[in-house]
């Protein structure tokens, strides 16, 4: 296990490149604990894979060092990063049984064989196909031959981190929570270092101790998943993460008030604008409260998810979105308050701080 430092990494794919819109991977430079579960989360395109590739040694970053526990690891090849990798597609020796498929990586290593019955049996039960030891593994079904490619990845007790690359693609939905499920029971029982690459916030708020929310070759965020869902530190991370996600609006700020179209909205001091060209409120809608005080809405919709029920309104000119619980009343001249320490301003996409 190792804590991995990216010093100020970059890459682009171009030698070419010179403005940081050239770049696939713009400036990261951050510390990543030992021992710790990351998520990387994003939409297509935005880096993610790049990223991966960078750690685990298939890509060298134009820019930046990489570190393994103190040690700079930049130069050397995936083999010589002593890490294990699961990819989205199983990688499986048909002819092989599934305990010889676990096997391989040990072996390979002169693994003593006691420890190799030993560590094999172990992971073959987190994994659920203890009963299938002896089968080949041809003829398996792919649920079956990605959980041993997720074995594999596992049964080495010695590598730096595991890198799994949205390993549960080709997993039948149904079957989906409960790799992901086991995935983090595995985590916390062998405290591997594990990054996990996805483009689903249910899989990653569900694995991750720490998302790292990429946007356009970009971190804009790593926290955990209640940190990215209270204070999204930047507008698409209010917008990505969440069903509905945040409601954005355009607003003007006078001092310590928000001025939405011709409502005005008591901040809790004075946000710091640094001479920001896009102003913009940010509220989720499991904030907005509904009553017969407040600032008028127009609905539009009522969605009824179970629990709760999603109301689709106009606040403004602008759609908003609420979340009230399923008995919740909702009036026929409906008025709306926004949760004080919810509220969030946005210069230029990003959070700024209101001083108290
Ligand atoms: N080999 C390559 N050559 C040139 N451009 C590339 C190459 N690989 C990726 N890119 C570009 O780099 C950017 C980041 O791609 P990357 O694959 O890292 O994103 P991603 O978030 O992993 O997306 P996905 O989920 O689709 O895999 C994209 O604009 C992509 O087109």
């Amino acid at each position: 296990m190792a804590r991995i430092n990216l010093e100020h990494i970059r890459h682009a794919y171009s030698a070419k490149a010179k403005a940081a819109g050239d770049y696939a991977l713009k400036e990261v430079h951050h510390e990543w604990d030992d021992g710790g579960a990351y998520a990387l989360l994003g939409p297509s395109g935005c880096g993610k894979t790049t990223l991966l590739n960078i750690i685990s040694g298939l890509l060298h970053p134009s820019d930046g060092r990489i570190l393994f526990d103190g040690l700079d690891v930049t130069e050397l090849s995936t083999q010589h990063r002593n890490i294990a990798q699961v990819f989205q597609f199983p990688v499986v020796y048909d002819t092989m049984t599934v305990f010889d498929n676990l096997a391989f990586p040990l072996r390979n290593r002169h693994v003593p064989e006691a420890e190799v019955q030993r560590r094999v049996t172990e992971i073959l039960e987190m994994i659920d196909l203890g009963g299938m030891a002896k089968r080949r593994a041809q003829g398996l079904t792919a649920d079956q031959k990605q959980k041993i490619s997720l074995g594999r990845g596992l049964v080495r007790s010695d590598v730096n981190a595991i890198l799994f690359d949205e390993p549960l693609t080709v997993i039948d939905p149904h079957m989906k929570w409960q790799l992901r499920s086991q995935l983090k029971m595995l985590h916390r029982q062998s405290g591997f270092t594990m990054v996990y690459v996805t483009h689903d916030q249910t899989e990653a708020l569900t694995f991750a101790d720490k998302v790292v929310v990429m946007h356009d070759g970009e971190i804009v965020q790593i926290g955990t998943p209640a940190e990215l869902f209270e204070r999204p530190s930047h507008t698409f991370v209010g917008y990505f993460i969440g069903s509905p996600g945040m409601n954005l609006m355009p607003v003007a700020i006078d001092g310590s008030t928000a001025k939405v179209g011709d409502q005005s909205i008591a901040l809790k001091g004075a946000p710091k604008l640094n001479g920001a060209s896009k102003l913009e409120l940010g509220i989720r809608p499991e904030f907005v409260r509904m009553g017969r005080e407040g600032m008028p809405v127009t609905i539009a919709k009522i969605e009824d998810i179970g629990r709760q029920k999603i109301v689709r309104a106009s606040f403004c000119g602008q759609s908003l979105s609420i979340v009230l619980g399923e008995d919740d009343d909702i009036p026929a001249d409906p008025k709306i308050t926004f949760e004080p320490d919810a509220i969030g301003i946005f210069a230029d996409s990003w959070r700024v701080g209101q001083e108290g």
